[in-house]
């Protein structure tokens, strides 16, 4: 059935962006639509963040207990995978958006559901599940927080082999036999790792290395890592073809066949491709509004989200490309949606500041990531080359995690850490972490970049005896007497 409404802010799209916008707008007095085609929740929820992290967390636990003598005796045996499915269900809430919608209705908010265009100005036109139609006008601001899709390489034979991508992996009701990860970024990484302690015979294909994006001793300490729990990772390698194979019997068992450019060929039950994302930027309507973008294009955006010289268009999330992470993205949705309300009451003009409320001035300089892979990886900021490509004048410091506190942690700790700083403020730009657990220790360096402390007064921040933080201190010394 068509009808049509009239609210003060559209959001389409209703992952953790969208809801943020939508919430803060509203906390700042104004009414919000959501518009979601799909589970409110987005793809963090469902098939993201959230399921990845509970197939990865137990295996992590049991490893985490089996480095500390004493502990490991104590491990009789191994996952309960079907209590580790069952476990992952309870965070992907079975797949039912109600807790959801529940939340949103009673921060009162209203969700639509369907497929939104932006199809004029401040209107969003929406394709309902039953068919009809529903058309929503809004007084001050339309927001695209569409999240991103993933980009699915164009290979000899994928289009007819059955393979997976992030959400079927993430979904998963069984673990297959033998699992072939194509792309060892940060999804390939973690979902090769959670699906080996799983139990999957697992082969992961990196054309180049292993979490490319991050230094190269955490790299190989990553890769390392995945060797131990049995992952069969090659590097420098590429798909050439992939092929379906048809099961004759029990002995020829049928399933994905994939040709390497090595001439060498893998049979898996499962192919996992995870070869990246881009910005969910195709049938939005946007050319409307920004002539000339393509599917997949970023869509451009100041620091309070507005779309440059569209006044009551803005963006926030994986849609932007700004920086494709649900804390990123809930972050700029706190800045847009408190923008929008400040605008709207004639309290905002002209240029933002940077570091205010309406502002996601982090992304350009503080981003924390965590690979929760195990080793982890946790890094903010600017990695050295970044940093000079920036023009800052950079020094770096970095050892191997080796402290009372990582001793007592776990029995052959292994792990390296970095600090880049910054010559002419004598602040930290940059950390990264590598080793188990180390993701709490990424928030000090966080403050640190954020707050631009001084090298010389971090001096004065101590890590407790005996914490693996005494790193901290480490790499004070270290530059402090280099
Ligand atoms: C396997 C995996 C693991 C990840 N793990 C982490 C992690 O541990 N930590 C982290 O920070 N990030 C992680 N990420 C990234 C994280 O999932 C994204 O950064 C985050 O989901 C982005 O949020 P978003 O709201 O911008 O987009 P999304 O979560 O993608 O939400 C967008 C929503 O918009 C809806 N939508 C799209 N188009 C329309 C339309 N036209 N009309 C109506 N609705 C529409 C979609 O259905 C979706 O619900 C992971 C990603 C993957 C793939
Ligand atoms: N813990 C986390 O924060 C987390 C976890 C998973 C995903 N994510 C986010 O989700 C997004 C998607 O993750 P992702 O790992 O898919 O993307 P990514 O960009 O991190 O990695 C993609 C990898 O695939 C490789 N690749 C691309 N085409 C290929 C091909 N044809 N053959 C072989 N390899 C190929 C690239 O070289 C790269 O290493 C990213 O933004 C990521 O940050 C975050």
């Amino acid at each position: 059935m068509d009808s049509s409404l009239t609210t003060d802010v559209v959001v389409l799209g209703g992952g953790p962006t969208g809801e943020n916008v939508a919430d803060y707008a509203h906390k700042g007095g104004l009414d919000a639509v959501i518009v979601e085609r799909d589970l409110l929740g987005g793809e963090c929820s469902f098939w993201a963040c959230m399921p990845s992290k509970a197939l990865l967390r137990p295996g992590d636990a049991l490893a985490g207990v089996r480095r500390v003598d004493g502990a490991r005796q104590a491990v009789r045996g191994g996952l309960d995978v079907a209590a580790v499915l069952a476990r992952r269900d309870g965070f992907a809430a079975g797949w039912d958006d109600a807790g959801q919608v529940a939340w949103a209705e009673g921060a009162g908010l209203r969700v639509v559901r369907g497929h939104g265009r932006v199809t004029g100005e401040r209107v969003v036109t929406v394709g309902t599940p039953d068919g009809g139609e529903v058309t929503i006008e809004a007084r001050h601001a339309v927001v695209v927080a569409t999240g991103s899709v993933p980009v699915i390489p164009s290979l000899d034979g994928l289009d007819e082999a059955p393979f997976w991508t992030t959400r079927e992996a993430t979904a998963a009701q069984s673990v297959p036999g033998r699992l072939v990860v194509l792309g060892a970024g940060v999804a390939g990484t973690e979902l090769a790792q959670a699906f080996a302690r799983l139990g999957s015979d697992v082969t992961l294909l990196a054309r180049d290395a292993v979490l490319r994006a991050f230094a190269a001793p955490a790299r190989e300490l990553v890769a390392a890592g995945l060797q131990a729990d049995g992952v069969d990772v090659r590097l420098g390698v590429s798909v050439r073809r992939v092929e379906r194979r048809v099961g004759a019997n029990d002995d020829e068992p049928g399933g994905v066949l994939v040709h390497l450019d090595d001439d060498s060929t893998i049979l898996a039950d499962e192919l996992l491709v995870a070869t990246g994302r881009r910005p969910a930027t195709g049938d939005v309507g946007l050319e409307w509004a920004r002539p000339g973008l393509e599917p997949g294009d970023p869509l451009d955006v100041d620091d309070s989200g507005r779309v440059p010289d569209v006044p009551w268009l803005y963006g926030a999330g994986d849609v932007t490309g700004r920086a494709p992470l649900t804390h990123q993205g809930k972050y700029a949705a706190r800045a847009v949606g408190t923008a929008i309300a400040q605008r709207a009451a004639g309290k905002l003009d002209g240029a933002v500041e940077a570091w205010s409320d309406v502002a996601a001035t982090a992304d350009g300089v503080a981003v924390p990531q965590v690979v929760f892979s195990d080793p982890q990886v946790a890094s903010v900021g600017h990695s050295a080359d970044a940093a000079r490509d920036a023009g800052l004048q950079v020094r770096t410091v970095e050892l191997e995690i080796a402290v009372a506190g990582s001793s007592l942690y776990a029995d052959d700790y292994a792990g390296w850490a970095q600090l880049v700083i910054d010559d002419a403020r004598d602040v930290v730009v940059g950390a990264t972490f590598c080793g188990p657990d180390v993701a709490e220790l990424l928030h000090a360096a966080t403050i640190a970049v954020v707050g631009e402390v001084p090298m010389s007064r971090l001096w004065h921040a101590v890590p407790a005896y005996p914490t693996v933080s005494e790193v901290w201190l480490r790499l004070l010394e270290a530059d402090r007497f280099r």
